[in-house]
Parts: structure tokens; sequence; C-alpha cells
């Protein structure tokens, strides 16, 4: 069975449930790992946990996910990112599927932009960027609500998650597993 690492930070829950969801969607075809960013995990300014990014190490398909914070992935999930330049420079995650979540408060809260980092980040590292096939405003299940293909956007309405962005989240976590088992 492939390995499918959810690589995320969150402070108040909402990006947490969609890595949830994304790691319900792959049960049975991946073993999931999630691997929560913490602020903890920074010292200095610098991104300290190791084991963590030995986990992605070897994993077969990965997940990011960040809320949008100020137009872009949150500085947590930055600092991550910048520490994971040891292993751009042997491009060690090269070929490992990637994809990308993120929410935000507005429904047009400059998602697009994090994900754009997500895939920039995947490409730096030779990943093979994975997004979503469900065309918005098409699916009858109403997935993929906000019409973003180059991965998961979503937004809270009345300070929570629509089921359909769950579902969204759920059938990413799905697809990964499906990719990272073809990519074997
Ligand atoms: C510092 C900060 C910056 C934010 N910037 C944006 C933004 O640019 N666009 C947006 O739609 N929401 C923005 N938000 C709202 C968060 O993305 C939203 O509350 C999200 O659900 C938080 O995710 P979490 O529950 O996983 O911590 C911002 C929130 C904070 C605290």
């Amino acid at each position: 069975m492939p390995l499918l690492a959810i690589a995320y930070f969150s402070i108040s829950g909402t990006t947490e449930k969609l890595a949830h969801a994304v790691a319900r969607g792959a049960d049975g075809r991946a073993q999931v790992t999630l691997c929560r960013i913490t602020g903890g995990d920074i010292v200095s300014g610098r991104f300290q946990n190791e084991s963590l990014l030995e986990t992605i190490d070897g994993a077969d398909a990965v997940a990011f996910g960040s809320p949008t914070y100020m137009g872009g992935p949150a500085a947590q999930f930055k600092a991550f990112a910048d520490a994971s330049s040891d292993r751009w420079s042997q491009q060690r995650w090269a070929n490992t599927i990637a994809a990308g979540f993120t929410t935000g408060a507005c429904a047009s809260g400059d998602q697009l932009h994090t994900l754009s980092y997500f895939s920039i980040l995947a490409a730096q590292h030779g990943m093979l960027w994975c997004g979503l096939d469900i065309p918005g405003g098409e699916d009858p299940s109403g997935r993929n609500r906000l019409g973003s293909q180059l991965g998961l956007a979503t937004h809270l309405i009345d300070g929570s998650l629509p089921e359909s962005d769950l579902g969204t989240a759920a059938y990413l976590g799905l697809r990964l597993a499906k990719m990272a088992s073809r990519n074997g």
C-alpha cells in the first residue's frame, strides 16, 4: 500500500478538518500519516522537526495544507517548506505525487495564491502535481464548490465548512491514493 503523508498547519482547526477528510478519502487504499506542523517546531525562526521531514522522505504522495494567511500560506507552513531545502538539493522528493488544500474566511480570499505556492514548492522538489478533476459548478454533489482545479480551495460559511468541501477533501485523498498506486 502506498504511503500518503498529509503535511499541514492549522490553528483554529479548519485546515485540520480538511486534513482528516483527505485522510478518510484515502483510507483503505493508502497508509496515511498526518504530519501536523506546529509553532513549537519552529526555533529561532527555523523549522526543526526532522522526523516530520523524514516521514515525507518515505511517502509516495504528499498533501500540503495551510490556511490562507494574508494571501499566501501561513508563516509556519513556509518555515516547514524552507526547511525542506536540504531535500531539494538532493531532489529527494522527486517523482512523489503532490497536492494541496487551503481555506480562508472569504470565498475569494486569495486562496489560489496559496495553492500556486504549494504547486511551485512541489515543482522545486521535482514532485508530480495532482490537481482536482472535478469541473467547478458541474458536480451533482457540489464538490469543488469554488471551482479551483489547481487544488482544494474552501472558505467558511457562518463559521464552518460546508459538507461539500469535506467531500471534496475526501475525494482529493482518494485521488492521491490512486495516483500513488499508479506511480509506484
Ligand atoms: C493572520 C491571518 C491572516 C488571514 N488572511 C486571510 C486571507 O488572506 N484570506 C482569507 O480568505 N482568509 C484569511 N484569514 C482567515 C483564515 O484563513 C481562516 O480563519 C482559516 O479558517 C484559519 O484556518 P485554521 O482554522 O486551520 O487555523 C486569515 C486569518 C489570519 C489569522
